[in-house]
């Protein structure tokens, strides 16, 4: 199948539901996409595979790599760096898969200043409510995260509202119609 890009930068905010339609986007699609591999100064976990897992580095060599405009994001957690970098991007291409970059509006303006000419698609919420609601139904985080989320939500919105921040909008209300609106985003 043709798509419209080899790289789809989706981004909207927590909770509208960007991971529900990759996952049936990947599995109703198995070999066309590709995530690309994080970096991260963190130690390997047993079992874990440098270059498949995460790209696994020291932290001064990824604070160099950060500092010389390599990364599309990084931030710390615990201590321990991670982020996606430029070339691990790349490397889905060459690899032949269609790249799914799920990354927020910090990331999203990051990207724009590359040369990776992506297509960006914003996941949009019904509504603040609905999204509340969907949070707190997935039981994921707890009650201070969850008001971080929503507060962080309005300034993804505000950003996906503006003209021309994102080449298609899809609005999340009924699933499968929203999963179709995607499907038309990125096949040609
Ligand atoms: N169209 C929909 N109708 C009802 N519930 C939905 C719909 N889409 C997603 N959900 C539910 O909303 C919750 C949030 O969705 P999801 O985890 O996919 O969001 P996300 O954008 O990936 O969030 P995050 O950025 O935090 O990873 C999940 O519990 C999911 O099952």
């Amino acid at each position: 199948m043709q798509t419209a890009a080899k790289i789809f930068v989706i981004s909207g905010p927590s909770g509208s539901g960007k991971s529900t339609l990759l996952k049936r986007l990947f599995s109703e699609y198995p070999t066309t996409f590709g995530f690309s591999i994080s970096h991260t100064t963190r130690k390997p976990r047993p079992g874990e595979v440098n270059g498949k897992d995460y790209h696994f580095v020291e932290k001064p060599d990824m604070e160099k790599e950060v500092e010389a405009g390599k990364f599309i994001e990084s931030a710390t957690f615990s201590g321990n760096m991670y982020g996606t970098s430029i070339k691990s991007v790349e490397d889905v291409v060459e690899a032949g898969k269609v790249c799914m970059l799920d990354i927020d509006m910090q990331g999203v303006q990051s990207v724009k200043k590359t040369q990776l000419n992506p297509k960006y698609i914003f996941v949009q919420p019904p509504s603040l409510e609905i999204l509340e609601q969907r949070l707190r139904g997935r039981g994921t985080e707890k009650e201070e995260a969850v008001l971080a989320r929503l507060e962080a939500s309005k300034r993804e919105l505000e950003y996906g509202a503006l003209p021309g921040a994102y080449d298609h909008v899809i609005v999340n209300d009924d699933l499968e119609t929203a999963y179709n609106s995607l499907k038309n985003a990125i096949f040609v």
